[in-house]
């Protein structure tokens, strides 16, 4: 596989980064192109992928092509790809939020095969939580493949297309949220008198913590909480404030808006 990278920010980064660090894909066999020199860059020293001039020259030298571009320059950047693949096929993984299979299929040659993904930034250090689905003209090996390079920067599942923007909504934009809950956890303890690196770490180990105790027993999240909580205690004063104060809804209505977003973006 020689896999092209179309846009080399954030997520396309994050993303190979994490790839080439589990060993999935060799950087040797990567190129990524981009416009922003800086991002180009960047890409390269967290990589060490090789560079390709634009899309075009991917679309020409790659057979499987990660678009990580803005969902705006998507189709832009889809139609170079297939100037420069000038009739060959190629398999297409998009992680554009909101862009539907049929939107990405319709900017793209029919030999063009695509899957759709949310991933999330955590790939970066090998703890993404991702979704895809996929086109109706690929193949079981596309499926595999990217499986297989998803997975390899975390927990990876297939869904129907209808769900990819509830995924969004829920992981893909979700660690911003989580960053948001340690920030202020964090100054709950700067607030009792806790330095700054002190009470950052604290809330981020908690955060990590709790999410292990969710993936490792299996337990529903009510009864991890009853497990903190004793009668009369510290722990029921916070909820106690934490319901007042409507977090259980802002999370809920988080979510919803993100996915009303995505799917706004998608042109719905
Ligand atoms: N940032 C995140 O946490 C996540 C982002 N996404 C999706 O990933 C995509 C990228 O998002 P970010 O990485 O945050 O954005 P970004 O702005 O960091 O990266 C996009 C890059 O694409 C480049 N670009 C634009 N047109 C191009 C072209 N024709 N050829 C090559 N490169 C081109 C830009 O110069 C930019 O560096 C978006 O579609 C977003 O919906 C999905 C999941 C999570
Ligand atoms: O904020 C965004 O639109 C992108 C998609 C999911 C996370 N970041």
């Amino acid at each position: 596989m020689k896999l092209g990278v179309i846009g080399c920010g954030k997520m396309g980064t994050a993303l190979v980064q994490g790839a080439v660090k589990a060993g999935a894909v060799t950087a040797e066999d990567i190129r990524g192109c981009d416009p922003v020199a800086a991002a180009l860059e960047a890409f390269t020293a967290a990589t060490g992928a090789q560079t390709a001039a634009d899309a075009a020259e991917i679309g020409a030298t790659c057979d499987t092509i990660l678009l990580a571009t803005k969902p705006h320059d998507v189709a832009a950047a889809l139609k170079l790809a297939a100037k420069g693949a000038d009739g060959q096929p190629r398999l297409v993984i998009s992680i554009a939020a909101g862009l539907t299979l049929t939107t990405l299929q319709d900017s793209a040659p029919e030999n063009f095969r695509i899957i759709r993904t949310m991933p999330n930034t955590p790939a970066m250090v090998g703890q993404g939580a991702t979704a895809f689905c996929r086109g109706a003209n690929t193949t079981a090996e596309d499926a595999a493949l990217a499986m297989q390079l998803l997975s390899s920067v975390g927990h990876t599942i297939e869904v129907p297309e209808r769900l990819i923007n509830a995924v969004t909504g829920v992981s893909g934009s979700g660690p911003a949220y989580i960053y948001l809950i340690i920030e202020a956890l964090a100054d709950g303890g700067v607030k009792a008198g806790l330095g700054r690196a002190d009470a950052i770490k604290l809330a981020a180990q908690t955060v990590l913590g709790a999410a292990a105790m969710v993936m490792e027993t299996g337990l529903h999240p009510a009864v991890l909480k009853d497990m903190v909580t004793s009668p009369g205690g510290t722990t029921i004063a916070a909820l106690a404030e934490m319901e007042n104060h409507g977090v259980r809804a802002a999370m809920i209505a988080a979510v919803d808006a993100a996915v009303r977003r995505a799917d706004e973006l998608g042109g719905s």
